[in-house]
């Protein structure tokens, strides 16, 4: 009988709702796990890491997360790892486990968008089609995977992208059979700061300063259309790298490729030429995560040319 590892985060699908209404993360693994047919036919052991709702993960939590799934995989009759996760920020701390991710063996990750104890909880379907996914040959060598609402996601590209709707996450592209980039050596991103910044019409340097005064290392624009902003968060993107924090472009379009076609004096040729980097598909929360993740590294000198390549979902 294959083992599956289970790693409990906490986050709605460990959540129950109390009589005030409010959703709070409460159930341990081993109580998530007492029910379902299919776990006659896997061998499941639980490990309880955190108990947060997801909106409340920082980059430490996200390290133990990945920490943990390393620790797991060290046992070598583990066919796979399955992640119990809050769907708000699932797809930062699943893309910083896909980017350091040198194993066959499949770590998906899932959740639910009703609790626990909800009479009509989307957490045990979600659960079995995680336990199955772990232990399905044809998953081994795809990296990390998101199942969830009866659907498999590839982690880069992949956002939530609907408050409630049972398959709550859509992909910027969905080939499964993508190429992966070489993992990245490991190193803990808690300690880097990356921040977002929004654009939106008439955005001033506001927040963007804010942030580089405040000691981020990186930055993302959450920017307009394919990577659009305006004059002065270009003059404000010029002064940051050449103080040495990067910016990265993404966008607050769901989908498409952001590319910098537009000139003008704000568009996504004029941050390219005050050094800003493109993230052709990553939107904001996955870009800020890469970046943060080639900050971790104290050798800079490719880190150009790795959020380049590593931004960009190749078939
Ligand atoms: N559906 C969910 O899991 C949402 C919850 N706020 C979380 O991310 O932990």
């Amino acid at each position: 009988m294959p083992t599956v590892a289970v790693v409990t985060t906490g986050g709605t699908i460990a959540s129950r709702r109390g009589e005030d209404g409010v959703s709070r993360p409460v159930v341990t693994g081993p109580d998530l796990l007492a029910t379902g047919a299919e776990r006659a036919a896997t061998e499941v052991r639980v490990t309880d890491v955190l108990s947060k709702d997801s909106s409340c993960m920082t980059f430490a939590d996200m390290d133990r997360v990945r920490e943990a799934i390393a620790a797991e995989l060290r046992d070598p009759t583990v066919a796979g790892v399955v992640v119990l996760h809050g769907t708000d920020t699932m797809e930062e701390t699943a893309f910083l486990v896909d980017l350091h991710h040198a194993d066959p063996r499949p770590v998906v990750f899932t959740g639910a968008q009703r609790t626990f104890d909800h009479p009509e909880s989307d957490a045990q379907a979600n659960l079995s089609a995680a336990l199955s996914a772990a232990t399905d040959p044809a998953m081994r060598g795809l990296g990390v995977l998101i199942s969830f609402g009866g659907k498999l996601h590839p982690v880069p590209g992949v956002r939530k992208a609907d408050t409630t709707a049972l398959d709550a996450f859509r992909s910027v592209r969905t080939p499964m059979h993508r190429h992966r980039p070489e993992p990245l050596p490991w190193r803990p991103i808690s300690g880097v700061r990356v921040d977002v910044v929004a654009i939106y019409p008439g955005t001033d340097r506001v927040q963007f300063d804010a942030c580089r005064s405040t000691g981020a290392h990186g930055l993302v624009l959450d920017a307009l259309g394919s990577g659009n902003a305006n004059p002065g968060i270009v003059e404000a993107v010029r002064e940051s790298v050449a103080a040495g924090v990067p910016v990265a472009v993404s966008t607050r379009v769901p989908f498409g490729s952001i590319s910098p076609t537009y000139g003008g004096g704000g568009g996504g040729s004029d941050l390219i030429a005050a050094g800003a980097l493109f993230s052709t598909d990553l939107r904001a929360g996955q870009a800020r995560i890469l970046l943060a993740a080639l900050l971790a590294d104290p050798d800079q000198t490719g880190l150009e040319k790795e959020f380049d390549r590593r931004s960009r979902i190749e078939l």
